[in-house]
Order: structure tokens, then sequence, then C-alpha cells
């Protein structure tokens, strides 16, 4: 039967799509690009909970005349021939997921804030014929800033599309056993090869205003049980390294979950801990936040503080580890479509 003359063609359809998303990060280190995404970004009411009345005569009066240049600076000192480290290593994860998962799945990656943005890459899937999406905030712990603010821009997205895909989300996997595996793997293999054992290996997350737990965010608890589990793993062979949790990268005024990295750094050096490793299980990928705060000014403040010797471990990104747990994880999320 051939279709009516005034008939629309028919796009593609019948396809499974993969959109990895991550938080989003400047397009290059320079105080405007960063300053486009921090208005981006610090505008997300998810991110920042104060009534925008308020918030944006502060945000644009003092923050993005001030902090751009700031943080330009920083994300100067660990930018790549590949662009900023977010980018390239999830870039460098759909590419390895594309290779695991085979053809008859399209595996794209975007960012919550700047680009590749979700609605440009959810466009792309279906015109590529893709009717069956699974949207994976690479975000191992919930938090209504991070994972819930990815599925509120997907919405928006939706809301354009008059012909919408079949929506799924990956769920957060903070004590997926798949996921504590990966991470117990990893932060052995990484803790074998340096140059001395550690007396301590801290596990710092990102930080949240402490209110955020009392209104409900699960964040904390899921950060509190991530770095439990992954402890007990490690308990075998590494006992003897003493595992305490902290919490990284406050911002503003208000006070934000404790113990903060910066001063369990200094403390545990100004109380004679010599050799420490850094990890942080709470990033899929290597940032702004692990290679310039951890890797840089941490090591800073434990060396001025009294420390000897220090290591920040890098995060899962595309390793074999962490490529494996996505993998599985996907692959489990996708059962009935594929
Ligand atoms: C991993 C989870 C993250 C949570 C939770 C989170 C909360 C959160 N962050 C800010 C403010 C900033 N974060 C910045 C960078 C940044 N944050 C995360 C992840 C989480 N943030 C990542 C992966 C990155 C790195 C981005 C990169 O380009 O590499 C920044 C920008 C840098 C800077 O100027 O310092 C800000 C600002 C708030 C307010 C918040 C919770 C409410
Ligand atoms: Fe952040
Ligand atoms: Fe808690």
């Amino acid at each position: 039967m051939t279709k009516p003359s005034d008939h629309p063609s028919v796009p593609a359809t019948g396809g499974v799509g993969v959109l990895l998303v991550n938080l989003g990060t400047p397009d290059a280190p320079t105080p405007a690009a960063v300053k486009r995404y921090l208005a981006e970004f610090l505008s997300d009411p998810r991110v920042v909970e104060i009534p925008q009345l308020i918030w944006q005569p502060i945000l644009r009066g003092v923050i993005l005349n001030t902090r751009p240049k700031k943080s330009a600076h920083a994300y100067q000192q660990v930018w790549t021939a590949d662009g900023s480290p977010l980018a390239a290593i999830t870039r460098t994860q759909a590419q390895a997921l594309q290779e695991r998962l085979g053809d008859g799945i399209k595996v794209r990656w975007a960012m919550r804030y700047g680009n590749p943005s979700i609605p440009a890459e959810l466009n792309r899937l279906k015109a590529e014929g893709c009717d069956r999406l699974l949207i994976a905030p690479l975000y191992p712990q919930y938090s209504g800033a991070t994972t819930a603010t990815v599925v509120d821009k997907l919405g928006e997205a939706l809301g354009a599309l008059r012909w919408q895909p079949a929506i799924r989300t990956l769920p957060p996997y903070y004590d997926d056993p798949a996921h504590i595996a990966a991470l117990a793997a990893d932060t052995a293999r990484q803790l074998s090869t340096l140059p001395f054992r550690p007396e301590v290996l801290l596990l710092s997350f990102h930080g949240m205003p402490e209110r955020t737990l009392h209104l409900g965010d699960p964040y904390h608890c899921q950060c509190r049980k991530t770095a439990r589990l992954l402890a007990e793993a490690l308990a075998a062979d590494w006992g003897d390294v003493r595992i305490e949790t902290t919490f990284q990268s406050r911002f503003g005024r208000a006070k934000w979950l404790e113990p903060a990295t910066d001063a369990v750094l200094a403390a545990e050096a100004a109380k004679g801990t010599k050799r420490l490793a850094i990890a942080a299980p709470g990033f899929s990928a290597d940032c702004l936040e692990t290679l310039e705060e951890l890797a840089i000014r941490g090591r800073e403040q434990f060396l001025e503080a009294g420390g000897q010797d220090f290591a920040a471990l890098e995060c899962l990104n595309a390793g074999e580890a962490g490529m494996a747990m996505l993998e599985a994880l996907v692959r489990r999320e996708l059962a009935g479509w594929v």
C-alpha cells in the first residue's frame, strides 16, 4: 500500500539508544567561557536553593564577576589537548560502552550544563531512529542537584516533542555490588602501585549544603553507604589502612556536609599522619574537583601541614573495572528492550 501524497514521510523507528550524562564543564578554560557555564549551572534552582529574586542579583552582581577568573585559572591547570577532562573522559566512556554493546545500540554522551546538551543529543538519537532511550546520569549517589536535574532537563526536551521516545533512567548505583566491586578492585590496583603504603585512605565526596540532608535528600546517606561498603571490601588486603570519609568543594556561606576534606587533610598531617592517599568514589570521571582541588591543592594542604607522602587516586573513568560495571548496569536496565 502506498501512503497518501499529503502524508508526511515517516521517520526511522525501532532503535535503542543510551545517553550518558555528566555534570557539565566550560567549553574553554577562559573567564568568558567559565562565566557562561557558571551562569547556566548556578541558575538552576536545584543547585542553589535560594529564591531567584534574591539569588540572581547576587549571582549576576557578585559571583559571575569574581569567580570565573579564579575558576578559569584552576581549569587551565588541568585542561588537556582533548579539552576539559570531564568532557574528554565522558566521551571516552561513551565510545568504550559503544564498543562493548555493539552496533545494535547507539551510545551518546551529554552534559547537563554546557555542551553537548541533553536536548541536542536526545534529538539526534531520535533522528537516528531510537524510540527507546536509557538516560544514564553518571552519578553513583542520587542528589536533587545532580541526578534529578538531569531528569528535569530531559523532561524539558521531551516537552518540545510531538512524538516522544520511550524513556528509562538509570537508578543511582551507590551500593550496587557491581559498583562496589569495581571501586574495590580499582582502588586496590592503584594502592598497590604506590611507592608507599598509606596510613590513611580518605574517601572524599562532593559536598552539599547540610540543609539538603534535613530536607530529605538521600545524597549524604548514599555517600556514607558507598564508603562503608568500599571499606568493607578493602578490609581483607588493606585492613591496616584507616579509611575516613570527607566532603569537598564547599560553595557559598551556608553550612555544608562535614567533615570537610581540606580541614581533615590538614588535621591528619597535624596529628602525625605521614602517608595519605585520597580517592573520590562519588565522581565517575576525573574533573576539576578531583584533578585540581584534590590532586593539586589537597597535596599542598597535606604537605604544608607536615605530611610526607600523598597520592590522589584516579576515578573509574574509562578503565576496565569501571567500564565492565557500566556495561553490566546498562545491560540490566535495557532488559526487555534488547
Ligand atoms: C558528584 C556530584 C556533585 C554534587 C553533589 C555537586 C553539588 C554542587 N556543586 C556546586 C557547585 C559547583 N560545582 C562545580 C564543579 C563540579 N561539581 C561536580 C559534581 C557535583 N556537584 C563536578 C563533576 C564538577 C566539575 C566540573 C568540571 O568542569 O570539571 C563548580 C564549578 C567549578 C568552580 O567554579 O568551582 C561549582 C561552582 C554546588 C553549589 C552544589 C550543590 C548544591
Ligand atoms: Fe559541584
Ligand atoms: Fe545520612
